[in-house]
């Protein structure tokens, strides 16, 4: 079984605007108000696939309400522990260019913390548990590590999707994949990145580090595996880019279904660039028909 965990998750609210007017009144051409949050948007994509999973995490508020009311009627299983406090909307800016604006997220009381951790004491052997997204402040910036000694004692593989010093502290616990974007695997080694020897450089560090896999998502630049003894190259789909929210999470959504479901890791490198685009391309997340469609324009070249 997949499991996603959204310890943050987020009501994304996209705005387009013609005109930015900074400090001036601005009326949208067009909303829209989607359950978001970086495991959430995973388990949408693997439920696309057919890859059944439970999304777990915190809701709480009208704003948890409206989440659990989506995925239930996308019929993705859920086990959220219910929080006093409201989850987050996150504000997607389009005009022209994509501003986001994201919530800190809600307060975390200790007991609602320990209903989390409790969950993952039914994991088994073999499960994957996707960890994805950021850590709202009140849980404390070690939760992830928490998270991560469960799944281990219980014998659980882990992908994660986050940044910064909780993913350095992850990779010693062997993650299946990891999955920084070109920007994110520059930052966490506070080094400029230009060329692709150097984006294999880092990428290799973090398998050094404890990463079974690394993925390096380059948004319309294409993206890059390595694995143990090989480096692969992915050429993305052209179309035109709609919404990319979401994109980095519907590879990995793309990439472990497809993984879980067969087994080869380039066809699941493929199915992950596939569905990243389609989500690039479309207003909401990929479907499995928009992503069957974009696989065949994937090319993938061994380095
Ligand atoms: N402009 C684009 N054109 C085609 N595909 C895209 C584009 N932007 C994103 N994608 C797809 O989505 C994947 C993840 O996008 P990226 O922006 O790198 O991740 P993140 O959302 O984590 O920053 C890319 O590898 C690619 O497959
Ligand atoms: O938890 P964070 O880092 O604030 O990110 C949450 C945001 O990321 C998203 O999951 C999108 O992530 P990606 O564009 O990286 O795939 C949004 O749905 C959500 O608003």
């Amino acid at each position: 079984m997949i499991y996603t965990i959204t310890l943050n998750p987020s009501i994304d609210y996209i705005v387009e605007v013609d005109d930015l007017k900074l400090g001036g009144l601005n009326r949208m051409n067009r909303d829209l108000k989607l359950p978001g949050g970086k495991g959430i948007n995973v388990s949408r994509v693997l439920n696309q696939l057919g890859a059944g999973n439970t999304a777990i995490g915190f809701l709480g508020g009208f704003t948890g309400r409206f989440i659990n009311d989506k995925l239930q009627a996308d019929q993705i299983q859920t086990d959220f522990v219910t929080i006093a406090d409201d989850t987050r909307i996150n504000i997607k800016l389009k005009h022209g260019d994509e501003t986001e604006i994201n919530g800190l997220g809600p307060a975390i009381r200790e007991e609602e913390a320990a209903q989390l951790l409790q969950k993952l004491s039914s994991l088994q052997t073999g499960d994957i548990v996707v960890l994805s997204g950021s850590i709202p402040p009140s849980l404390g910036t070690d939760f992830y590590d928490r998270l991560i000694q469960v799944c281990k004692q219980m014998g659980a593989e882990f992908v994660i999707d986050t940044t910064g010093p909780a993913l350095m502290e992850a990779l010693v616990y062997k993650p299946l994949l990891v999955k920084p974007n070109h920007h994110e695997l520059a930052e966490l080694f506070g080094v400029n990145i230009e060329t692709r020897e150097e984006l294999v450089l880092y990428g290799r560090k973090l398998l050094e580090a404890g990463a079974k896999q690394v993925l390096i998502s380059m948004a319309g630049d294409g993206a890059l595996l390595i694995t143990g003894s090989d480096v692969y190259h992915a050429s993305v789909p052209k179309g035109m880019v709609k919404n990319s929210v979401g994109a980095g999470d519907s590879m990995i959504g793309g990439f472990v279904g497809t993984y879980v479901l067969n087994g080869d890791i380039l066809e699941a490198f493929r199915t992950g660039v596939a569905s990243g685009s389609a989500t690039a391309f479309s207003d909401d997340l990929a479907t499995r028909e928009f992503i069957e469609e974009l696989r065949g324009e994937v090319t993938i070249t061994k380095l």
